[in-house]
């Protein structure tokens, strides 16, 4: 299929395409038992994310089961301040919690350890992923696009700061209010890397760009205004001058309720991801493409509760250019034929 025929990047350039793509954040990952064997096999989770042969197995693992129309990039978001040399690791449960922990950079001396020249060595490992990634959709998923990722700046920084989720991230808010030059002077390394990051995962084959937002709904006004949408402007205006004016481009500010409309005109994304709070038959922003935003209970629910909200997204979305998708990522405790039932309903419109 020719790369413009997709129907995720069509619906990306802005076409209604009915019935709509779909694809899953966090599609692939522990609801999976073939995710959780290779994951084993990789000896944990970040030599999974270091192991390109792996990573682009488990990737491909959900396209086996479902047709997704989208495939993204399996790594995760704090491998960018690991490649920069910020030491990380994964929680296992109990006191740690689960996800990553990182060696919080919180003065000068921690941002000047960093070492943003190295990122591009260090994260080579991540596009080897990305190109055989290509390679196998060219091949056995003729029509599913590429998704490449980084997290956005804002988010990115409250996982450096505090080096761990979970809490609410007081460590970076508080630098946010209190020591606004020393965040500025995180943000400019931040971006730069992103700019680099981003550049080299399109080069490598990704078709699409997404900056995961999650914490974006932390911020008061101001705040969302100075760390999340100056930002993602000034990276989005830097990826358009190295990858052309229409690559296509995701921004998902997750939880940022009444900030999306702002984010929607002013971000230079074209599409925005919508989190499961977001009220489909309210008021939306216009001339983006919009995806979401199941609620991920429902699919663990399935049965009616599922149908029932999948028509809802659907009836309120016919018509406008939409990719199919939960509000976040997919939780461990979901039956993967909860996800087949799903895609089979967005498939019939
Ligand atoms: C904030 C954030 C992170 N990582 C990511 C975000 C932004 C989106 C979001 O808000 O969920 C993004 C991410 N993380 C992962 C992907 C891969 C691709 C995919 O979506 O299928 C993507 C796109 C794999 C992962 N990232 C992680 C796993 C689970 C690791 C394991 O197998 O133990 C996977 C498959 C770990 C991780 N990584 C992170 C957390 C908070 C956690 C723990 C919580 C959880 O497990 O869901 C940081």
């Amino acid at each position: 299929m020719n790369a413009v025929d997709k129907p995720f990047l069509r619906a990306l350039a802005g076409e209604s395409v009915w019935p709509p793509p779909i694809w899953l954040m966090r599609q692939a990952g522990r609801y999976l038992p073939e995710y959780r064997a290779t994951k084993e096999e990789a000896g944990g989770f970040l030599e999974l994310c270091l192991n390109p042969e792996l990573s682009a197995e488990v990737t491909f693992q959900p396209l086996r089961r479902f047709p997704m129309d989208a495939a993204i990039l399996f790594t995760d978001l704090p491998m960018l301040p690991w490649a920069m040399g910020q030491g990380l690791r994964y929680g296992q449960g109990g006191a740690d919690g689960v996800g990553p922990i990182l060696d919080p950079v919180r003065d000068e001396a921690a941002l000047a350890a960093l070492r943003p020249g190295d990122a591009a060595r260090r994260a080579a490992p991540i596009m080897k992923t990305v190109s055989r990634i290509r390679a196998g959709l060219d091949r056995d998923h003729p029509g599913t696009a590429l998704i490449g990722f980084a997290g956005a700046p804002w988010t990115v920084a409250c996982y450096m700061i505090d080096g761990r989720g979970g809490h609410g991230f007081p460590v970076a808010r508080h630098m946010a209010e209190n020591n606004p030059h020393l965040l500025q002077s995180l943000f400019a390394t931040l971006t730069e890397a992103a700019e680099a990051y981003l550049v080299a995962q399109a080069e490598a084959g990704a078709e699409a760009l997404m900056l995961f937002d999650s914490w974006a709904g932390l911020l008061p006004p101001e705040g969302f205004e100075r760390w999340v949408l100056a930002p993602t402007t000034a990276l989005t205006a830097r990826l358009r001058a190295r990858l052309g004016p229409d690559f296509p481009l995701i921004g998902f500010p997750r939880l940022a309720g009444d900030g999306i409309p702002a984010y929607a005109a002013r971000a230079g994304v074209n599409a925005v991801g919508l989190d499961e709070t977001v009220d489909l038959t309210g008021p939306l922003p216009e001339g983006v493409t919009l995806q979401g935003n199941l609620d991920a209970r429902a699919l663990v629910a399935g049965g009616e509760t599922l149908r029932a909200a999948t028509a809802h997204i659907l009836d309120a979305m016919r018509g406008r250019p939409f990719v199919f998708n939960l509000g976040h990522g997919i939780t461990p405790d979901t039956p993967p034929a909860h996800v087949a039932a799903l895609v089979e309903q967005v498939k019939r419109g």
